[in-house]
């Protein structure tokens, strides 16, 4: 796949996303909290996550956040940005330090415990609208990428994503992914939600939060509760994932069979497949592959990030008929597919 950027959009930049992103500590080898003894330090983020997987699939993208003046923020700046990401527009707050995480992993599920109450970026507010370098970066790119994580940080955070859905301009597609955190919530209201959702061009749910969170996780029932966007991603997590389109089109694509090493950051992977097809022009079925191929490589590796398989494997894999799509199998060791001539490495 080629890269994209502003050769082919005319736009400087494809995607810009912005969130918080935290140091996290991993236990290592994997494990209890009760048996660890060393923890490995790693970065994660949802948005940058998404910021990141982008950069991985050749589409220009940039991350806008703030982080302490400390070690562990100097450290997750630099590491995003050795990953292609553009951070040219994140700042350092003096005062208020990183934000952190613990994962605790398992086999098919990780519990993350969080140390961000009052972190430089939980102190973000519509003021950073005001600083031209997020200025430049927002009005040269075609996607701006947002979350259901920042309006949970504080009352600044969640003013802060209204004024980015008002300044919308023509030409600016609004991607805002649920990414519903419990835990973010206990003492906020979660009732500002919808009306952020709904104003966004294009909303990833996933069935199971989307159920939690607004009592349903039924596609249709979804779009009919989030009229507004032009299109509506409904993830149902290793089963399929359901495009619905403002005209009443309806696209359904099976997950891969995955086996699954760690599952954090598959959803943030997805929308980076998917966004990258989105700026390509891919077809929405196109699309949807793509998200699964991308959410596939970060389901079969420990950590959020995910190297996706090489370009032949991946156009190959876009081409494949339904048959040896839904034959297709992805583990840590490779993908084998009967699209593919031989097992593919990943
Ligand atoms: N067991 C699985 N087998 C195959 N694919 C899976 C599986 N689980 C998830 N996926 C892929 O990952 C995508 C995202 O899954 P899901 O919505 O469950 O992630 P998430 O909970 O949003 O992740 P996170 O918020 O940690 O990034 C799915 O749409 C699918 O492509
Ligand atoms: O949960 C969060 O706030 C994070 O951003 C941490 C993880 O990187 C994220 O959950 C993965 O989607």
């Amino acid at each position: 796949m080629s890269s994209d950027g502003a050769s082919t959009s005319g736009h400087t930049l494809a995607v810009v996303c912005l969130g918080e992103s935290m140091a996290v500590l991993l236990p290592d080898p994997p494990g209890p909290f009760e048996a660890v003894d060393t923890f490995r330090v790693a970065f994660g983020g949802a948005e940058s996550n998404v910021a990141c997987g982008l950069a991985a699939l050749g589409v220009t993208s940039a991350w806008i956040s703030r982080v302490g003046d400390d070690g562990l923020g100097r450290r997750l700046t630099a590491e995003i940005a050795a990953r292609g990401v553009d951070v040219s527009a994140v700042t350092t707050d003096p005062l208020r330090r990183t934000g952190l995480y613990l994962k605790e992993t398992g086999t098919s599920s990780s519990r993350l415990h969080y140390y961000r109450a009052g972190s430089a970026a939980s102190a973000l507010g519509r003021e950073l609208l005001d600083d031209p370098a997020v200025l430049q970066l927002l009005d040269g790119a075609r996607v701006l990428h947002l979350s259901g994580i920042t309006p949970a940080l504080s009352d600044s955070c969640l003013d802060l994503v209204r004024a980015l859905l008002a300044r919308r301009r023509p030409g600016l597609l609004i991607s805002f992914d649920l990414n519903w955190r419990p835990a973010l919530w206990l003492d906020r209201d979660p009732a500002v939600l919808p009306a952020l959702l709904d104003a966004a061009d294009l909303l990833f749910l996933g069935a199971d939060e989307a159920e939690t969170a607004f009592g349903t996780g039924d596609p249709a029932a979804l779009r009919r509760m989030f009229p507004s966007p032009a299109t509506i991603v409904v993830k149902d997590s290793g089963h399929r994932v359901t495009a619905l389109d403002e005209d009443g089109t309806a696209v359904t694509e099976p997950a891969l069979t995955v086996e699954v090493v760690e599952p954090t950051g598959a959803g943030d992977a997805f929308a980076a497949g998917y966004l990258a097809g989105t700026v390509r022009g891919l077809d929405q079925r196109s699309r949807l592959r793509l998200g699964h191929l991308s959410a596939a490589a970060a389901l079969t590796t420990h950590g959020d990030h995910a190297t996706p398989a090489p370009d032949p494997v991946i156009n190959a894999l876009l081409a494949a008929s339904a048959a040896d799509w839904a034959a297709t199998r992805v583990t840590a060791l490779g993908i084998d597919s009967p699209a593919l001539p031989a097992v593919a490495a990943r």
